[in-house]
This record gives structure tokens, C-alpha cells and sequence, in this order.
């Protein structure tokens, strides 16, 4: 078997939008593409939809991880299911019927997640962990690219392992915003296996040499917990 790496998904938050298909092309060895759906209610901006997620479907074959920053997601995640989505995160801060929710993506073929704001406790999670494939930490509120990590997210980070831990679950950790070079080691060593990036990829010179960077900078991190 071979020894697990972090998988690394970058935002498209931070790509060239006038030149979307020559990021999406460089960033084809990355494990997802981050595509951050926000609706201007649930976060102070707006940004992609459904058409953005059909186009990004046509261009890659790197599996898409929709992030929902939307309120009321019950009524529209059967739209990013429709449009190719790999993996759905919703945050609990929104969901109405967070486990309906969850049963819907999976019944889609898809894999589900749910998300915590900064500010949201990790016991939030107490009563879903279980039906999920991934938890999705905020380490910035969310909203914009470019913003500087919340330092409290690293507990919160090896709390969710924990919790993960305790009850045999097999579970992805996502962790998005602020997450760079400088910092990758100590989010995954937290309990972190996936890893959210857009401006420290695509603000780089080189975005496929830095997806390939956070790779290897992070996974010796994984060791810490995943032996
Ligand atoms: O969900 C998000 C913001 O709400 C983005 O995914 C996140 O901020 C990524 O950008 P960066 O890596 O530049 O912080
Ligand atoms: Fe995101």
C-alpha cells in the first residue's frame, strides 16, 4: 500500500477568471478544485454558480469540491449534484435539514460534507460526524481569498480528529483559508488531510509547482496522527 499525501485542492476563488481553462489546465495535478459558491447573503460576496461548476466539469477531469456559502443550501444543492459536482460541503450554520441534505448528495453518487465557521464550536458536529465523508474547517470567516489564518483553528483541527478517532470514522478533514507554505505542516500534523488554497497557489509564479510544494511540505504532517 502506499503511504497516504495530503491532498491538495486549490480555490479557483483566487484564479484569472479571463483566463479560468489555462488555470484549470495547471493546477491538473491537484486531488480537487476548490470552486467556492457564495450567494451575497450567507457571505458578504458573491461568486460562482452552477454555470461555473458545468464549465469547470467540461475543462477538468480533477474532481470538483463545492463549497456552498449559500443560505437555505436545502433548496439548491440538487442544482450543483445536476451540474458534476464530486463532493458537496454545506456549512451546518445554513442547512435547514443538514441530514436531508447529506442523503440527497449521497444518493446523487456524490460525496457529502459539511462545514464550521470559525466561529462554530467542533461539538456542532456531535450528531452528524458519522454520515459524513469530509469536515470542512473555516480557518478564516468566510467570504473573501487572501485572508490571514485563524490560529484557533489548530484545535479545533485535532478536536474533529478526535472526535473522528473515537468513533472508528473514516473522515476526511478539509481545512480553507489562509492555508500556505508557511503553515501546511502544522494544520495537517493537527489532524488535517486535505487542504484548501488559492492564493498561495495562484498568486505563485508557478500554480502546478506549488499544488506540488503543498503536497510535499504538508505530508510529513500526516505522520503525526495518521500512523
Ligand atoms: O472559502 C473560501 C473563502 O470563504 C476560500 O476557499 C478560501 O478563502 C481560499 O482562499 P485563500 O487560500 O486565499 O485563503
Ligand atoms: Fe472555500
Amino acid at each position: 500500500m502506499s503511504a497516504p499525501v495530503v491532498r491538495v485542492a486549490p480555490s479557483i476563488l483566487s484564479a484569472d477568471l479571463l483566463n479560468l481553462g489555462r488555470d484549470l489546465e495547471a493546477i491538473s495535478g491537484a486531488d480537487f478544485i476548490h470552486i467556492d459558491v457564495m450567494d451575497g447573503h450567507f457571505t458578504p460576496n458573491l461568486t460562482f454558480g452552477v454555470d461555473t461548476v458545468k464549465a469547470c466539469k467540461r475543462a477538468s477531469t480533477v474532481p470538483l469540491d463545492v463549497h456552498m456559502m449559500v443560505t437555505n443550501p436545502d433548496e439548491s444543492v440538487s442544482w450543483y449534484l445536476d451540474a458534476g459536482a464530486d463532493m458537496v460541503t454545506v456549512h451546518l450554520e445554513a442547512a435547514r435539514h443538514p441530514h436531508r441534505i447529506v442523503s440527497e448528495i449521497h444518493a446523487a453518487g456524490a460525496q457529502a460534507g459539511v462545514v464550521l465557521n470559525p466561529g462554530t464550536p467542533a461539538c456542532a458536529l456531535d450528531s452528524i460526524l458519522e454520515d459524513v465523508d469530509m469536515v470542512l474547517l473555516m480557518s478564516v470567516d468566510p467570504g473573501f481569498g487572501g485572508q490571514s489564518f485563524i490560529e484557533g483553528t489548530i484545535r479545533k483541527i485535532s478536536q474533529v480528529r478526535s472526535m473522528a478517532r473515537e468513533r472508528g470514522k473514516d473522515l476526511l478533514i478539509e481545512v480553507d483559508g489562509g492555508v500556505s507554505a508557511a503553515n501546511v505542516e502544522r494544520v495537517v500534523a493537527a489532524g488535517a488531510d486535505v487542504i484548501v488554497a488559492g492564493s498561495a497557489v495562484f498568486g505563485s509564479a508557478d500554480p502546478a509547482r506549488e499544488v506540488a510544494r503543498l503536497r510535499e511540505l504538508g505530508t510529513p504532517g500526516l505522520a503525526a496522527w495518521n500512523a
